[in-house]
C-alpha cells in the first residue's frame, strides 16, 4: 500500500466526534478498532495499525485487538514491556517514537518482527489518561511515506482522544464482567446491581440518594476520603441517569498541568498558542449530553474554578483562542476529599462554586465507619482478583477477618483491595496466610491499635503508634502511613514494588498527596 497525501478533507475534530459517538453506545473492541482504522485510512494509507494495552502492575503489554494490515507473526499477544522494543520505549518515556529505517535501528542480534514482515517505517504514540499510560498506538509502513510529518501531527492530535475512548471502552467491559459474574447472585441483597458493594445502612442510604439524584439534571458534589468510591459512585450516577447513552468523561484535576488545564477542558483554536497546530476539542465538549466528572476539584486554580462556574451558570464555554461561545449540555459531577469549609476559609475553593455545586451533596463515609461492609467487600475482591489474576482463592478465617475489620483503613476501599491482592499473592507463594502476613501487608507496626488485645494478631506488636489517639488528625495519619510505606519501599514510588502500588494509588496521585502533606522523599 503506497502512502497517499494526507487529506485535510475530514478534520481531526470530525474523526474525534465520530470515535466518541461510537464508544458512547455499546461497542466491541474490534468494531471500535475497525472504525478507527477506516477513519484513518480516509486520511492516508498505512500498512499496519495496532494498539497495545499496558498493565503497570504486571508490566505486560497485550494487544487491544487483532492488528489491521500486515500480519506480524512473531509478535506474542502478551509480552513484557522491554525498553528495547518500540512499545516498551514509548511506555517508559511516555513520548512518541518514529523510526524510518527499522532494519538499521534494530541490530541483527535484536531482530525485529516488523522488519521480518517487510515493514521499514513505524511510528508509535503513547495513549495517556490523567498522566497514566494505558497503552500505545502504532502505525507502520512498507515504504516511508512522503508526508511523514503530517501523519505524525495527525496522531499527536488524535492520540489523547483514542486514549479516552479506549479507557471508556475498558471501563464498560469491566462493568459488564461484573454484572455477568454478580447478576446471577443478585438475590444477595449485599451487592448493588450497579457495582457498588455494600452491606451497611449508611451506604444503603447513599445509594438511595444517588438513585434519586441521578434522575435529576442537577450538578452533584461527592465528598469522601480518598478511596471511598467517589469515582465509582459518579460513574453509577451517570449510568442510571438519562444520559447513560452519552459519554462519561473523568478528569482527575491535579493530574493535568495548570498551564494545560484550560485547553484540555475547553479545547483550543488552531494557533491559539505556540504548539497549537490544529484546533482541538476539549473534554467538556467530549462529554456533550453526557457527564463530566471533575475529580479533586478543589485542587484547581481559582481562575479555572470561576470558568467552571461560568459553564454551570450559562451552559456555554469558549475554546482557548476563540471568541464565540459554544453551548454545552453536560452534567457536572464534582468530588473532593478535602474539608470544604476549611478550603473555603483558606481561599482554595470558591464559595460561589461550592454553593453552585452543592445543589446536592452526597457524602460517602470512610470504611472504618461502616465495618459491616468489610466482609462483603473482602469476599467480593477476593473473587474478583483471584479470577482476573488466575490466583487461588483464600478463605478469610475469623481471626483474619477480625484484623481487617479492626484496621483503620486510611486508604479506604482502594487500600482494602490492595491489601487483599497482596494476601492472594502471598498465599500463592507460601500456600498459606496468617496474621503475620496481614500485619506485614497492612504496615501493622504502626497501625495495629484497632486490633483488640485478645486478638492473637497483636501478641508481638508494639501498640505505640496508636491511631485512635484523638489528637492525631486524619492528615497526620495519612502522612505517617505514606512515610512508613516509603520507608518500606526505600523511597521507590512507581513500579510493582513501589509505594504507589502498595498504597493502591496512581503514581501521580501519590506524588500529589506527598506534595500536599509536605513529604519529601
Ligand atoms: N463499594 C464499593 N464496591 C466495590 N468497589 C469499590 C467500592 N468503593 C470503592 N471501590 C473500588 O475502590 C477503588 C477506589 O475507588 P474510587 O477510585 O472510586 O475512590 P475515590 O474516592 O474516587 O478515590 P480518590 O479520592 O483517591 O480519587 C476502585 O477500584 C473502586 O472500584
Amino acid at each position: 500500500m503506497a502512502s497517499k497525501k494526507l487529506s485535510r478533507g475530514v478534520s481531526t475534530e470530525v474523526i474525534i466526534r465520530e470515535l466518541v459517538r461510537r464508544v458512547s453506545s455499546p461497542v466491541s473492541r474490534s468494531s471500535f478498532f475497525q472504525s478507527l482504522s477506516r477513519l484513518i485510512q480516509q486520511q492516508f494509507s498505512f500498512d499496519r495499525l495496532c494498539i497495545n494495552l499496558y498493565d503497570p502492575n504486571s508490566e505486560l503489554i497485550s494487544f487491544f485487538t487483532a492488528a489491521e494490515g500486515t500480519v506480524v507473526n512473531a509478535l506474542s499477544p502478551t509480552r513484557k514491556a522491554e525498553k528495547s522494543t518500540v512499545a516498551g520505549h514509548v511506555i517508559s518515556t511516555k513520548k512518541p517514537v518514529i523510526i524510518t529505517d527499522l532494519a538499521q535501528y534494530f541490530s541483527e542480534e535484536l531482530q525485529n518482527p516488523l522488519t521480518e514482515s517487510g515493514l521499514t517505517t513505524t511510528m508509535a504514540f503513547p495513549l495517556i489518561i490523567n498522566d497514566d499510560i494505558i497503552g500505545t498506538i502504532h502505525c507502520s509502513f512498507v515504504q516511508e511515506p512522503d508526508n511523514l510529518y503530517a501523519i505524525m501531527e495527525f496522531f499527536l492530535d488524535i492520540a489523547p482522544y483514542i486514549a479516552i475512548c479506549i479507557g471508556a471502552l475498558i471501563a464498560s467491559e469491566q462493568k459488564e464482567r461484573w454484572v455477568a459474574t454478580n447478576i446471577a447472585s443478585h438475590s444477595d441483597p449485599k451487592i448493588s446491581q450497579e457495582g457498588f458493594i455494600y452491606e451497611s445502612a449508611k451506604i444503603r442510604q447513599v445509594m438511595k440518594t444517588a438513585d434519586r439524584v441521578a434522575r435529576l439534571e442537577i450538578p452533584v458534589l461527592i465528598l469522601g476520603e480518598t478511596g471511598t468510591g467517589k469515582s465509582l459512585l459518579a460513574n453509577i450516577i451517570h449510568s442510571i441517569s438519562k444520559r447513560h447513552n452519552n459519554t462519561f468523561v473523568h478528569v482527575n484535576c491535579p493530574a493535568i498541568a495548570e498551564s494545560l488545564f484550560e485547553s484540555e477542558l475547553f479545547g483550543h483554536a488552531k494557533g491559539a498558542f505556540t504548539g497549537a497546530l490544529s484546533s482541538r476539542v476539549g473534554r467538556l465538549e467530549l462529554a456533550q449530553k453526557g457527564t463530566l466528572f471533575l475529580d479533586e476539584i478543589a485542587e484547581l486554580s481559582l481562575e479555572m474554578q470561576s470558568k467552571i462556574l461560568h459553564v454551570l451558570d450559562y451552559q456555554s464555554f469558549q475554546r482557548v483562542g476563540e471568541s464565540s461561545s459554544i453551548p454545552v449540555q453536560t452534567r457536572i459531577i464534582a468530588a473532593t476529599n478535602i474539608n470544604v469549609d476549611k478550603a473555603i476559609r483558606q481561599d482554595k475553593l470558591r464559595k460561589d462554586l461550592y454553593y453552585r455545586l452543592s445543589t446536592y451533596i452526597i457524602e460517602i463515609p470512610p470504611l472504618r465507619e461502616r465495618p459491616e461492609d468489610i466482609p462483603v467487600l473482602s469476599n467480593y475482591f477476593i473473587n474478583e482478583l483471584s479470577t482476573s489474576q488466575g490466583l487461588p482463592k483464600i478463605n478469610l478465617s475469623d481471626e483474619l477477618m477480625h484484623a481487617l475489620i479492626n484496621y483503620y483503613w486510611p486508604g479506604n476501599i482502594r487500600e482494602l483491595k490492595n491489601v487483599l491482592n497482596q494476601l492472594l499473592v502471598k498465599n500463592f507463594i507460601a500456600n498459606k496466610i496468617d496474621c503475620n502476613d496481614i500485619k506485614e501487608v497492612m504496615s501493622m507496626d504502626t497501625m495495629n491499635s484497632r486490633i483488640p488485645e485478645k486478638n492473637n494478631c497483636t501478641d508481638d506488636s508494639d501498640n505505640s503508634g496508636n491511631i485512635d489517639d484523638v489528637s492525631m488528625s486524619l492528615q497526620e495519619v495519612e502522612k505517617r502511613h505514606i512515610k512508613e510505606v516509603l520507608h518500606f519501599t526505600k523511597g521507590v514510588i512507581s513500579g510493582p514494588k513501589g509505594a504507589a502500588t502498595l498504597l493502591g494509588l496512581p503514581r501521580s496521585t501519590l506524588q500529589h498527596r506527598m506534595r500536599k502533606l509536605g513529604i519529601t522523599n
